[in-house]
C-alpha cells in the first residue's frame, strides 16, 4: 500500500482548497425525518428559508428549509432603535403549539408548558425506497397521541405572579389551550383553560381570566403530585437520587418495582403520601413545620431578603452558638448509652433560653443553620415514622424547600438513615418542585405522556434553561439574538454561572450528631443559573436498538465522569479544543460579525456548562464522556452552527475520492485473505482523521491528507493491541477449506468523513457486498465534528460508484443512487441483481452513540442484521466498548488519545482496536 499512486494531493490546510466560511453548505439539517437530533435542531428559531445545497458532486439541490419560517408581520423595535442590535419583537411569530399547565402554591407557581413544531417531515424518494426495503410502514407513526415536542419548566415567586403573567403572555401559552393541542389546529384564545393545581388555583382564578382571559381548570393537589412523581419515575432515567454525606448518586428506578412508596412534598407545608399505583395513593401524614416555616421564620429572625440569601446564609452558620448539644448537658461527654454523641442537636434553638443574649447577638448565619437543620431533621424524622407506619422502605422527597441544595438533604437524609438505622432510604426528585405542574398537565386528557417510555424523552440543556428552569426576571429570550444579549450582559458581568456551587460537609455522620458545614464556596449558586433541570425533548419515534443483549444493563458510557480525575482531564481536553473549535465554527458561517458574535456565545455558554459540572459533575444527571461530547454539538446548535467542519469534510471527501480508484484497484489485485486483512488495516489507518483530537488536529499541519494517510497504513503494524483478526479471519472466510455462509445483513455505523469512509468503510462495504451480504451504512443524522452525515453519505455513494461497478449495482439495489446522476462504468440499466447498500441516519447528533435511542430506521434495519460493524473512537471506545450484542459485532478504532489508550488498553497513542465478539 505504500506505493499508492496519488493523482492529487490536497493540503489539509492548503488555502487554495478550503476558503474559510465558504458557502457550500451540503449539510441543513436533515428534514427527512423527526430524530431526536433534527428535533434538537429545530429547537431554536432559524432564519435560514431555503439553502442552495452544493453536493460533492457539484450539483445543486435546491431544498426548502425544515425550520419554521418566521412572521414578520406587526414588527416593532423594542426599546430605543438607536441601539445596535435592539429587540425586535415579533408578535405574530408562533412557530409552537403551546399547552399549558400551573401549580400556584403558597409560595411559587410552578409553570409546565408544552410546546412542539409543525411535523415537517419529509419523506424523500430515497428514503421511501431505503424503507419500503426495511418494511417501515408510515403507520406506526400515528398511533401516537403526541408527535413529539417539548417540556419546558418554570417557575415565579407567589407574591410576584404578575412576572408570570406577563411571561404566559409573552410567550402566548395561554393560545392554543382550547385546540387539541397535539394536532396541527390553528389556536384560538375563546374560552381558553388552563389546567391548574394548588391552592393559587381558586385563589386567583379571577386574576387569571380578567388579565389573560382564560379559565383555570381546577385538578386536585394530590392528585397531581402523585401523577407527576410517578411519570417522572418511570419514564426519566436519571430522576432519582440518593444524597449522603455530599455524595449524590443515581438510582435505576425497576418500573415493575415502584410501588409502594412514600411521598413527601416538602412545599411551603409538607404532605406524605402513601402511593401505591397510578392513581392509587392516600395521603397519611403531613406537617406543619415545611418550608414555608423555614423561610417565614428565617426572615423575621435575619432580615433577609430571599430564600436564596437565607440559605447561602446558612452555609457560613455555625449551629453550636445556637443549638443546645447533648455536649453541652453531658459536660463535653457523649451519651454513649442511648447513642448520642456530644454533637448531637439536643434541642434546637436551645442555647438561646439560658443565655441573656438577644437576637442581635446571633449571627444571621448561626441562625439560619440552625433553623434549617431543625427542619430538615424533623422532616426527615416524620417521614421515616409515617414510612414505618405502612411498611414503605423508600421515600421520595420533592418541594422547592430542598431546592438542590446538599446540606438540607444530606440532613434529611441522615434522619431517615438514622432512625431506620439503614433500614429506609430517602431519595429525591430532579425535578423536585415541579410534581404538582406536571401531573396538572398530564391531567389534560389525550395528552399521551402516560405511553412515553424513557427512552422516547432527550433531556437537553440549553442556555435558555436559566430562564426554563430557574426563576424569570424580565422578559424571556424570545429568540436567540435576545438570548445572546443576554449572556453578554449576565453571564459576563455575573459570575452566578460559574460560581461554586454549595458543598455538602463531609464526616457529617456520627452518633446522631452533625458538624458544621463545609460550604465550599462563600456563595449558593442563583436560582437564575440552576441548570440542573433542562427542557425535556418528546420524541416518540425513538427505538431501544434491538440488537442489545441485554439492554437494561446496557449502559453506552466507558468513561464514567464521576471520577474527578478523570473529569478534570476532559475538562481540559474540551476547553483547550474549544478556540479551535470556535474558529472553524464561525468561520463555517461566513465569519461575518453576526457568525462572530454568536462563536463568543457559544464558547462562553459551553465554558459555562464545563464550569458547572466541574462543580457539580451529576448536575443533570449522570455524567459520561459522551454526555459531554454530545453537549457540545448541542451548544453548537443552540447557537446557530449547523455544521463546523463542512469545508473540511468537502475538502477530504474531494481529496480522498481522488485515490479511490487506485485503492480499489490495488485490493481486486488481491487474494482474499490479505485483502482482508488490508481492509480493516485500512479503516484502522483511516480512523486517523479525527478532528475532534488534539493530536491528530497537530499532525494535520504536518502534511497532506494523502501523506498522513500514507503514513498511518505504513505504522499498521500486527499484532494491535486489541487483535481479534483472526476470529474475524475464520468467521469470514472460515479454515480447513470450510467456507461459512457469509453475513445476511450487516450494519456499518461509520464514523468520519475524507479518507475515514471514502478510503476506510467503503472499500470494506464494497467487500461485505461481494460477497453478498446487505449493506446498511449507519450514519449521523446531524453534524457532529467531522463525522459524515446521513444526508452526506449519498452523494459520496454515488461518487464513489462512478469508479465501481459493484458499489454502483448495490447502491442502486438499495435505492441510493435515485436522484444522483452517476456517471456509470455500465451502461446498460438492467435490473439489478446486487445485493443492495443502504443508509440509514442513526438519530444521533453526537461523536458517541448511546444505542438506547435510536432512529426508527436503523431499528427497522438491525431486525435482520447478523453483523454489527461500530468504528472510530466515539462510537466503539468512548461507548459501546462493552456494549455486548445478540449479533457478531466489530468494534474498529484507533485510540488518538494518549490517556485514553493507557486506561483502556494498556497501549498508547495511535494504538489500534480490533474486537471481535461472536454473538452472545
Ligand atoms: N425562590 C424561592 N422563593 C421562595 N421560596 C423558595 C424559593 N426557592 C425555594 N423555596 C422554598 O420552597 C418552598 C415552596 O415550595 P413549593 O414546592 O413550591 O411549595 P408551594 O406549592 O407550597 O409553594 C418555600 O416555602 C421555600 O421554603
Ligand atoms: C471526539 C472523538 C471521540 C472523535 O473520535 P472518532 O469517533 O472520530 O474516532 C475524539 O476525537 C476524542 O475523544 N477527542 C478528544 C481527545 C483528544 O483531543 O485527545
Ligand atoms: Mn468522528
Amino acid at each position: 500500500m505504500a506505493g499508492l499512486p496519488v493523482k492529487r494531493v490536497l493540503g489539509i490546510n492548503g488555502k487554495d482548497e478550503f476558503k474559510a466560511g465558504e458557502n457550500t453548505n451540503n449539510t441543513d439539517n436533515n428534514k427527512q425525518s423527526l430524530s431526536k437530533a433534527a428535533l434538537a435542531v429545530r429547537e431554536e428559531n432559524d432564519k435560514v428559508g431555503e439553502r442552495e445545497m452544493v453536493t460533492p458532486t457539484g450539483s445543486s439541490i435546491k431544498r426548502s428549509s425544515s425550520r419554521p419560517q418566521l412572521d414578520l408581520s406587526k414588527a416593532a423595535i423594542q426599546g430605543n432603535s438607536e441601539e445596535r442590535d435592539p429587540t425586535i419583537l415579533l408578535p405574530n411569530q408562533s412557530d409552537d403549539i403551546s399547552h399549558l399547565a400551573l401549580d400556584i402554591g403558597g409560595s411559587l407557581i410552578k409553570l409546565v408548558y408544552f410546546s412542539r413544531h409543525e411535523d415537517q417531515s419529509i419523506d424523500d424518494k430515497r428514503k421511501k425506497t431505503v424503507k419500503e426495503r426495511l418494511g417501515i410502514s408510515n403507520g406506526n407513526r400515528r398511533s401516537y397521541p403526541i408527535l413529539g415536542g417539548r417540556l419546558h419548566f418554570v417557575k415565579f415567586e407567589t407574591s410576584k405572579i404578575n412576572e408570570c403573567l406577563d411571561f404566559i403572555s409573552s410567550k402566548q401559552l395561554h393560545c392554543g389551550t382550547n385546540s387539541l393541542w397535539w394536532t396541527s389546529d390553528s389556536p384560538s384564545n375563546e374560552n381558553a383553560v388552563i389546567k391548574a393545581t394548588g391552592g393559587g388555583a381558586y385563589k386567583f382564578a379571577d386574576l387569571f381570566k380578567e388579565r389573560l382571559g382564560v379559565s383555570l381548570d381546577k385538578e386536585d393537589e394530590m392528585d397531581c403530585l402523585v401523577a407527576g412523581a410517578n411519570f417522572l419515575l418511570k419514564a426519566i432515567r436519571h430522576e432519582a437520587f440518593t444524597h449522603m454525606e455530599g455524595q449524590k448518586e443515581f438510582v435505576q428506578i425497576d418500573h415493575n418495582d415502584l410501588f409502594p412508596y412514600l411521598l413527601v412534598n416538602i412545599g411551603s407545608g409538607v404532605s406524605m403520601i402513601k402511593v401505591d399505583g397510578d392513581g392509587k395513593f392516600q395521603r397519611v401524614s403531613g406537617t406543619n413545620v415545611g418550608g414555608g416555616t423555614y423561610w417565614g421564620l428565617g426572615r423575621l429572625l435575619t432580615k433577609c431578603k430571599s430564600f436564596d440569601e437565607l440559605l447561602e446564609l446558612s452555609q457560613k452558620g455555625d449551629n453550636r452558638t445556637i443549638d443546645m448539644l447533648v455536649g453541652d448537658i453531658y459536660g463535653g461527654m457523649d451519651y454513649s448509652k442511648i447513642g448520642l454523641s456530644a454533637s448531637t442537636i439536643a434541642s434546637s434553638f436551645g442555647k438561646a433560653i439560658s443565655d441573656k443574649k438577644e437576637l442581635e447577638d446571633y449571627r444571621p448565619e448561626d441562625i439560619s443553620l440552625s433553623l434549617l437543620r431543625m427542619i430538615s431533621y424533623n422532616i426527615g424524622q416524620i417521614s421515616y415514622l409515617t414510612a414505618l407506619r405502612f411498611g414503605l422502605k423508600r421515600i421520595f422527597f420533592g418541594g422547592f424547600f430542598i431546592r438542590g441544595h446538599a446540606y438540607t438533604m444530606d440532613t434529611i437524609s441522615f434522619a431517615v438513615h438514622f432512625w431506620s438505622k439503614g433500614e429506609a432510604q430517602a431519595m429525591f426528585l430532579r425535578h423536585e418542585g415541579f410534581l404538582g405542574a406536571l401531573g396538572a398537565f398530564m391531567s389534560d386528557e389525550k395528552h399521551g405522556l402516560d405511553d412515553l417510555r424513557a427512552h422516547q424523552l432527550v433531556e437537553r440543556f440549553p442556555m435558555g434553561a436559566p430562564f426554563t428552569g430557574g426563576k424569570i426576571h424580565g422578559p424571556p429570550p424570545g429568540n436567540l439574538n435576545e438570548k445572546i444579549s443576554w449572556m453578554e450582559k449576565f453571564v459576563l458581568k455575573g459570575t452566578e454561572i460559574t460560581a461554586p456551587v454549595p458543598m455538602a460537609p463531609t464526616g457529617t455522620t456520627g452518633l446522631g450528631g452533625f458538624e458544621v458545614p463545609l460550604s465550599k464556596g462563600g456563595t449558593l449558586r442563583s436560582d437564575a443559573s440552576a441548570l440542573n433541570i433542562g427542557v425535556l425533548h418528546l420524541v416518540p419515534t425513538l427505538e431501544v436498538f434491538p440488537l442489545l443483549a441485554d439492554p437494561k444493563s446496557y449502559e453506552p458510557n466507558t468513561i464514567d465522569l464521576s471520577d474527578h480525575n478523570e473529569l478534570e482531564y476532559w475538562f481540559t481536553v474540551l476547553s483547550e479544543h474549544l478556540p479551535d473549535l470556535v474558529d472553524k465554527a464561525v468561520a463555517s458561517e461566513g465569519g461575518t460579525d453576526d457568525a462572530k458574535r454568536r462563536g463568543d456565545a457559544f464558547a462562553r455558554a459551553f465554558s459555562a456548562h464545563l464550569a458547572r459540572l466541574m462543580e457539580e459533575p451529576a448536575a443533570y444527571g449522570k455524567l459520561g464522556l459522551a454526555n459531554l461530547l454530545e453537549l457540545r454539538e448541542e451548544c453548537l446548535r443552540e447557537f446557530q452552527f449547523v455544521d463546523a467542519y463542512r469545508s473540511i469534510k468537502l475538502r477530504e471527501n474531494e481529496a480522498s475520492l481522488a485515490v479511490l480508484p487506485d485503492l480499489l484497484a490495488e485490493l481486486d489485485s488481491m487474494n482474499e485473505e490479505p485483502r482482508l486483512l488490508t481492509l480493516i488495516e485500512g479503516v484502522l489507518a483511516a480512523n486517523i482523521f479525527d478532528w475532534g483530537s488534539r493530536a491528530c488536529v497537530d499532525l494535520y499541519h504536518k502534511g497532506t491528507i494523502i501523506e498522513i494517510y500514507r503514513m498511518s497504513r505504513n505504522k499498521m503494524q500486527r499484532p494491535w493491541r486489541v487483535d481479534d483478526f483472526d476470529l474475524l479471519k475464520e468467521r469470514m472466510l472460515g479454515s480447513g477449506g470450510k467456507k461459512p455462509p457469509p453475513h445476511k445483513r450487516a450494519l456499518l455505523f461509520v464514523d468520519n468523513s475524507g479518507a475515514d469512509i471514502v478510503l476506510g468503510m467503503l472499500p470494506l462495504a464494497r467487500e461485505l457486498l461481494r460477497r453478498g451480504t446487505e449493506v446498511v451504512l449507519v450514519a449521523n443524522s446531524l453534524p457532529a465534528l467531522n463525522d459524515v452525515t446521513a444526508m452526506e453519505l449519498p452523494d459520496i455513494v454515488a461518487e464513489a460508484a462512478k469508479h465501481c461497478d459493484i458499489l454502483r449495482k448495490a447502491a442502486e439495489a438499495g435505492g441510493l443512487l435515485v436522484d444522483a446522476m452517476v456517471n456509470t462504468l455500465d451502461d446498460s440499466k438492467e435490473n439489478s441483481t446486487s445485493v443492495p447498500l443502504m443508509v440509514v441516519e442513526n438519530g444521533c447528533g453526537s461523536p458517541c452513540i448511546d444505542l438506547r435511542q435510536v432512529s426508527p430506521e436503523l431499528a427497522a434495519a438491525a431486525k435482520d442484521a447478523d453483523l454489527i460493524i461500530l468504528e472510530g473512537m466515539g462510537r466503539a471506545l468512548h461507548t459501546n466498548f462493552n456494549a455486548r450484542f445478540k449479533r457478531d459485532a466489530l468494534k474498529l478504532a484507533m485510540v488518538k488519545n494518549q490517556r485514553l489508550a493507557e486506561k483502556l488498553i494498556q497501549g498508547k497513542i495511535y494504538d489500534c482496536v480490533c474486537r471481535y465478539e461472536a454473538a452472545s
